[in-house]
């Protein structure tokens, strides 16, 4: 395996490529994005030099925010010229982040009061399922119960979340202002994917093909992608409906500020993108959160560096202990109380008593640093940093 620095901050790790004289290394070319690549977790890196070992796969990036997956690294992209592998993708096909600006005054947000307000919102929608999808350009069938329609507008579990923020620093104060952003207004984040849709997806494609990787001209990866590209669409259009549903609890308008995706795979460079938990860097602004206890970076990509990363970036902080980890660790040192307010003095609702530990703040690696990283990297220009007020996960216990 060969040691090469490939740009400022991007280690390129391994050259790759079977038949080169100097390498034997079956491995394609994998690049590090990090001032620090001995910080990378061992396990997570040798998830990304197994995918990188895959007979097909052209270059493979290990984001900053890279982490051990469930057999597939987290924070990481994968580009083939000619193979699509669903696995990759995982199966929260389009999860993503949207950010939204509220009609509401930072000065007049009252903490207990939007607690109050925020009931119902695990519940099923009660809205036109089939009409939304329809108007989306969806079959309506998507709104069966067995492919996830009830689930439409709702959050799901893990890592899923709605968090209200404030303005806590403007960074460019140029590029805020010709965004038409207001900095005294009460800020929206949503994290969600494609629910039961996206596993139904996944596992049918598991039963049919396994972890195969699909040749791209096939009929067979032809209807995976058609299937993943419906699962991409229901998730932005559940990201829409969640932010609805919030924002009519609370009795406020909302302009969607942006929507992005982080687990897809995509035409790129004549090839195919997977991005496992990774930024699109060429599709617009992108909002890169921290933890529920630490702040939140809405960032500009910089074209010029893009490709190095293949046009993506870290998604969020990346996990620093797993969720039994986080969960012996925490439940040992904490109540359920201490969690229900963070460091940042912001609010978490989350009844569900083993994941508020598991979502710890302390479970996540430290956001500056990631950002740090992206930025020395010359991958973004961060336009705002924003600070959470209240956190929702779940109501249910
Ligand atoms: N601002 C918040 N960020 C959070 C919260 N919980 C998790 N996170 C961050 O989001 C990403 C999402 O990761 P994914 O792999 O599930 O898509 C994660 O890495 C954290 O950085 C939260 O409550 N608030
Ligand atoms: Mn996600």
């Amino acid at each position: 395996m060969g040691n090469f620095l490939s740009g400022a901050h991007a280690r390129l790790i391994c050259s790759g490529g079977a038949g080169s004289a100097a390498n034997t290394c079956k491995c394609c070319e994998i690049t590090l994005i990090g001032r620090d690549p001995a910080r990378f977790d061992p396990l997570a890196l040798d998830q990304l030099d197994a995918t990188a070992r895959l007979d097909g796969m052209g270059k493979v990036v290990g984001l900053p925010d890279l982490h051990a997956g469930n057999g597939i690294a987290v924070g990481a992209a994968f580009w083939s010229p000619d193979r699509i592998w669903p696995h990759l993708v995982g199966s929260d096909i389009g999860c993503g982040m949207a950010l939204w600006q509220t009609s509401l005054p930072v000065r007049k947000f009252r903490v207990g009061q939007v607690d109050r307000r925020l009931q119902g919102l695990d519940d099923p929608w009660d809205g036109p399922v089939e009409d939304a999808l329809a108007a989306a350009g969806l079959p309506r069938e998507l709104g069966m119960l067995s492919l996830g329609g009830p689930s439409l507008g709702t959050i799901g579990g893990g890592n899923h979340f709605v968090e209200f923020q404030r303005i806590e620093e403007v960074v460019d104060p140029q590029r805020f202002a010709a965004l038409n952003a207001q900095e005294d207004r009460v800020w929206m984040m949503v994290h969600s994917g494609s629910r039961g849709l996206g596993q139904a997806i996944l596992s049918a494609q598991m039963d049919l093909t396994g972890k195969s990787g699909l040749p791209a001209a096939t009929p067979e990866a032809r209807a995976y992608l058609t299937r993943h590209d419906q699962a991409v669409a229901w998730a932005v259009v559940n990201r829409r409906i969640i932010a609805e549903r919030f924002l009519n609890a609370v009795g406020l308008s909302g302009e969607c500020r942006l929507d992005i995706t982080h687990n897809s795979v995509t035409a790129y460079r004549d090839g195919w993108l997977h991005r496992k938990g990774a930024a699109p860097a060429d599709c617009g602004l992108v909002v890169i959160p921290g933890s529920r206890g630490d702040f939140s970076y809405l960032a500009e990509p910089v074209a010029e560096q893009a490709e190095v990363a293949l046009s993506s970036l870290a998604h969020g902080a990346g996990r620093k202990w797993s969720r039994n980890d986080a969960h012996a660790r925490l439940s040992r040192r904490y109540k359920v109380a201490d969690l229900q307010k963070t460091r940042l003095s912001s609010h978490v609702i989350c009844e569900d008593r083993r994941l508020i530990f598991e979502e710890a703040p302390e479970a996540y690696k430290d956001i500056a640093g990631v950002i740090g990283d992206l930025e020395a990297a010359g991958l973004i220009r961060v336009i705002a940093r924003l600070r959470p007020l209240l956190s929702y996960k779940t109501r249910a216990s």
